[in-house]
């Protein structure tokens, strides 16, 4: 067959026959389907078209929810080597006609108003009874010795607007719950989010755009130019798939069978277990930059006492439950099974589990629980920066600058005042940062230091290339340049060593030459809540549970230190030559490979506080799944488009035997323990499930981001020239260390800093040296 004749069999393929195949299939229903009502699952049988018909978008499968409910056909397409489905309903599993016949049918306005009576009636109830049971000692975790503590200091991010906001959340869903025992709503329309309609009782106030600002606001606000509160801060996490509350707007998932789940700290112990397997290639420096960007862009925000206090649900530090009376409506406390092998010998019964707060929707309406977010959804560094006005304004100190310690020569973050460590012994440092969570553990606490001092490195710079600015200017203009810096080398170093070429690819996901056109207004950048309680805990998988701390000028290895002794107590940072050793002792030493291990750092000593116990944050994990709603594990294979598991012997058999031992049905198990049995990706550490949900949120983050900083001066307010942005794009992780270390030890650094300094290739290399680029900032000198 001659080129030319080739060219037109295909033109005729896809632009008559897949528009034919697939007009002839919306009406005829006969193609081959599985399972039943909401599981059905379609099987394609033609090759993927080429161009999708009827407007249909090209997208990876996780990107199109509607192709796995029952009755909607989306026909499989060619997507830069994979195959993806014709989604017509964008992220929505609802289709444009079935918004508008919802829209056509108005709630009756009897409904409404007994929905806001009884709504308000209960919250004042609910309010009342747990500020009574909070006056009793036993409800609340003061003691700083608890491990329960250690895990409130993590997630802690009160204050009032979060509070008033999470009572309104409260309110609205008390609303929907109405609603629906009235019949008002039906269960399709509350998981389909066909609610716009439904007024409810709380509005949250809503924030004013002026015109299109050049920074970044701090909170997160206007960035998309119709829907202004998409990203900000205290918004609810967005999902892949709708919920599963057992009683469809709120209460926790259970079995397939109707029974309760079995524990998460069973299903933890049989499933989660203790090793070393050392990553070949990707060093701890991977990890610790992992749980950076996390704190950036999600923290769930806990109900706690309204001063901001820890609830307890678990007596005496997890001996037993509490009674029912005392029992705050936020508690979702983990069971230990009596002959637990590790929490047996002490008696334990109970772990402290408290629910996250829900964050009421923009538009008012109401609806199934959505959980808050308490950081930007962005990555902005809002863990650097803060994201209010009034946190900013703590952490800035003049001429541009973020305030620092200056302990004897060496740049250290702010101390702060608050009660964010477990020692406040005479000399014990505890430190400031954005999100209050700097200190979690010491590693991280070295990111926070050099990312401090990277901004007042380039703040400096600039206010002497621009000696006319004021102190504002510099402050803003560098804080741009370390977004830019930073979103940088999430997309061109970290990601692709996480997901995988194919991955990058087929989302997008790869830094273009010059500007990028991708900025696309209908993306919602927030984050999913699979991807915050699942997909993104891999990393708990691939941290160690020692660093290893060298001392080059000995020749030597200096210290190993368990980390369950690093969290919380960073007053290590004040040795001199602490911040040198541990870079290089995070380039030099592996991560562990992402599989259902766990270190006993996190999953029975994390935060003991002096006890011979502490918490099991795989259990944590498992049922923060289960507080937020998402769905089971098989469930989001079959959105990715994988075969699900309709037998527990389809797993390995070392798998499958454990499963079996905790779950009743393949359909139950939990999203996090799920992915963690996966085998990686080709070229990536994690495998498809997690890859697929990751990826879907770094290309959200990407395309619905106006300030995203590769986007042009088109569309966003805040974008770069070319050649300032051709100077970002030098930036990598090995700079910005070389940079910022205090130069004691570390004189050489590898150029790839998630890579292991052993390996080939990476070998370390002066900073001075032009293997590792620098960014020129007389770019940034203004004309
Ligand atoms: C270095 C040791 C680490 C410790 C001690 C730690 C500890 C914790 C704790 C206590 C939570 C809160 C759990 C809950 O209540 O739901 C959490 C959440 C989380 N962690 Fe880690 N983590 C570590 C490393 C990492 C890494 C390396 C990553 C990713 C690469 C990561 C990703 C996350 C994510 C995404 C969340 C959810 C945040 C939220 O939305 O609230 N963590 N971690
Ligand atoms: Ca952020």
């Amino acid at each position: 067959m001659s080129l030319y004749n080739f060219i037109l069999r295909l033109f005729v393929y896809v632009v008559v026959v897949c528009p034919v195949i697939v007009f002839a299939h919306a009406h005829d229903k006969s193609y081959v389907t599985h399972g039943q009502g909401h599981n059905a699952h379609v099987h394609i049988k033609e090759p993927p078209c080429s161009t999708c018909p009827r407007h249909g978008h090209c997208v990876p499968k996780v990107q199109c929810p509607a192709h796995v409910r029952s009755g909607s056909y989306n026909p499989a397409c060619h997507l830069d080597g994979v195959v993806g489905v014709c989604c017509f309903t964008g992220r929505s599993h609802a289709t444009e006609s079935e918004h508008r016949s919802r829209a056509s049918t108005a709630i009756n306005i009897e409904d409404v108003k007994v929905s806001h009576r009884q709504s308000r009636l209960k919250l004042e109830d609910w309010v009342m009874t747990a500020a009574e049971q909070l006056q009793h000692s036993m409800m609340t975790v003061t003691n700083s010795t608890s491990p329960s503590f250690g895990h409130h200091l993590s997630v802690v991010s009160h204050d009032a607007r979060a509070a008033s906001l999470g009572r309104g959340g409260l309110l609205n869903l008390f609303a929907a719950q109405e609603l629906k025992a009235r019949q008002a709503i039906s269960e399709d329309d509350l998981l389909l989010g066909l609610t716009e309609n439904t007024d409810g009782p709380f509005c949250p106030p809503q924030p004013t755009c002026v015109a299109p600002n050049r920074y970044r606001s701090i909170g997160g606000e206007c960035n998309n130019p119709t829907s202004s509160t998409w990203g900000a801060v205290l918004t609810g996490y967005e999902r892949l798939l709708p919920p599963d509350y057992s009683d469809g707007t709120w209460a926790i998932r259970t079995a397939k069978s109707g029974a309760p789940l079995p524990s998460a700290r069973t299903v933890s112990s049989a499933l989660v277990l203790e090793g070393s397997h050392p990553h070949p290639t990707h060093n701890l420096m991977f990890m610790q930059f992992g749980q950076f960007i996390a704190h950036d862009i999600s923290a769930g925000v806990i109900f706690t006492a309204d001063n901001g206090t820890a609830i307890s649900c678990c007596m005496n530090d997890g001996e037993d439950f509490l009674p029912p009376e005392l029992t705050h409506f936020a508690c979702a406390p983990i069971a230990i099974d009596a002959d637990d092998q590790f929490y047996g010998q002490f008696r334990r019964k109970c772990i402290n589990f408290v629910r996250t707060q829900i964050a009421p929707a923009h538009d008012c309406s109401v609806g199934y629980a959505k959980q808050m977010n308490g950081a930007t959804h962005y990555p902005d560094l809002s863990h650097l920066y803060g994201s209010t006005e009034e946190k900013l304004s703590s952490l800035r100190d003049a001429g541009g600058l973020l305030k620092v310690f200056n302990d004897y020569g060496r740049d250290l973050p702010p101390l702060t005042e608050r009660k964010e460590c477990l020692s406040a012994k005479e000399g014990a440092a505890c430190f400031e940062s954005g999100d209050n969570h700097g200190n979690q553990i010491i590693s991280l606490t070295v990111l926070h230091t050099i990312f401090t001092r990277e901004h007042n490195r380039v703040a400096r710079a600039l206010s002497a290339l621009n000696p006319t600015w004021d102190e504002d200017r510099v402050f803003w203009e560098t804080r741009r340049i370390l977004q830019a810096e930073f979103q940088h080398m999430i997309y061109n170093e970290w990601l692709p060593l996480l997901l995988g070429p194919q991955t990058i690819k087929t989302f997008a996901l790869s830094p273009s030459e010059g500007y990028s056109s991708s900025y696309d207004p209908q993306a919602n950048p927030s984050i999913s809540a699979e991807f915050s309680t699942a997909a993104m805990r891999f990393g708990h998988s691939v941290v160690d549970g020692r660093i290893t701390i060298p001392s080059p000028n000995m020749g030597g290895i200096y210290e190993t230190i368990s980390i369950q002794e690093l969290m919380f107590q960073p007053t290590r940072m004040r040795l001199r030559h602490f911040l040198d050793r541990l870079l290089i002792g995070l380039s030099t030493q592996p991560m562990q490979i992402v599989d259902p291990y766990v270190t006993e750092g996190l999953s029975r000593y994390m935060f003991h506080g002096g006890n011979p116990y502490g918490v099991d944050l795989a259990a944590i994990n498992i049922q923060r799944g289960r507080d937020h709603g998402v769905q089971s594990y098989n469930q989001y294979r079959k959105l990715i488009g994988l075969d699900i598991f309709t037998d527990f012997q389809q797993f390995p058999p070392n798998a499958a035997k454990r499963l079996i031992t905790v779950y009743e049905n393949p359909d139950d198990i939990d999203l996090w323990v799920g992915g963690l049995l996966e085998e990686p990706v080709e070229g990536a550490i994690i495998g498809p499930t997690f890859a697929n949900i990751i990826a879907d949120q770094f290309a959200r983050h990407k395309h619905g981001d106006r300030y995203f900083y590769e986007h042009g001066p088109d569309v966003n307010p805040g974008a770069f020239t070319p050649s300032q942005l051709e100077e970002i794009k030098k930036v990598t992780l090995a700079r910005l260390i070389c940079d910022n270390r205090d130069g004691i030890e570390l004189v050489s650094q590898p150029p790839q800093a998630f890579l292991r300094a052993d390996l080939p290739g990476n070998e370390p290399v002066p900073c001075d040296s032009t293997i590792i680029p620098s960014m020129d900032l007389s770019k940034f000198k203004e004309d």
